[in-house]
């Protein structure tokens, strides 16, 4: 009885994570990937909601569709936001003033001062992408440094066994940092559980 009723009092509720982007840079790719779902290999309609277990923590995905039109809607899921991925494809050069540009945007909402964000380089798997070094560059990073936690990551679906890690590396980040902020006594709690 005590238990269940530590249970109920202390349980955090998910970590509440969005994940944004141009369209087909594979945010749903990577999403399942790292839950080792199948995909479908479609636009994303709507949104997804994916719970899911990252190590001690219970994390919301939230991959909402990023056809142009439907981006105004995207501020409607930014309350309560704890944490945002950004990925970005390494390998379209045309698009990437269009990314920094969307990026940029999105972190200037209210509602999302100081939110961490993971970025991700995706698809290094192919030939033509960017250097890391230049994508910071082009999506002007260390100016987001300078408001919130933001760390950059070069991911693919296709798993070498490095950039897989780095796959993980990414969602523990994001799943974590935001608990960073949590007072010691929501901490102390969760952790004695
Ligand atoms: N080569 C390569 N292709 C990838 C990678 N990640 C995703 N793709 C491909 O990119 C395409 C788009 O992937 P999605 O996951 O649907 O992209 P999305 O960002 O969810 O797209 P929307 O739902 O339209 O916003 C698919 O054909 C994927 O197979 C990668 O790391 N490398
Ligand atoms: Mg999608």
């Amino acid at each position: 009885m005590m238990g269940n009723l530590n249970y109920a009092f202390c349980r955090r509720k998910p970590v509440r994570v969005l994940l944004l982007g141009l369209d087909a840079t594979g945010k749903t790719t990577i999403l399942y990937q790292c839950m080792g779902k199948d995909v479908k290999n479609a636009p994303t309609i709507g949104f997804n909601v994916e719970n899911c277990q990252i190590k001690d923590l219970e994390v919301m995905f939230w991959d909402v569709s990023s056809r142009a039109l439907e981006r105004p809607l995207w501020r409607y899921y930014y309350p309560n936001t704890q944490g945002i991925v950004y990925v970005v494809d390494s390998n379209d050069w045309d698009r990437m003033t269009e990314a920094r540009v969307l990026l940029h945007n999105i972190l200037s909402d209210d509602e999302l001062k100081g939110v961490p964000v993971a970025i991700a380089l995706n698809k290094r798997d192919l030939k033509n992408c960017m250097t890391k070094e230049e994508m910071e560059e082009m999506l002007d990073v260390s100016e987001i440094q300078k408001k919130r936690p933001c760390r950059v990551f070069m991911t693919t679906i296709f798993p070498t066994d490095e950039i897989q890690t780095e796959l993980m590396n990414l969602f523990e980040w994001i799943s974590e940092e935001p608990k960073q902020k949590e007072s010691p006594f929501s901490s102390y709690f969760w952790t004695h559980v």
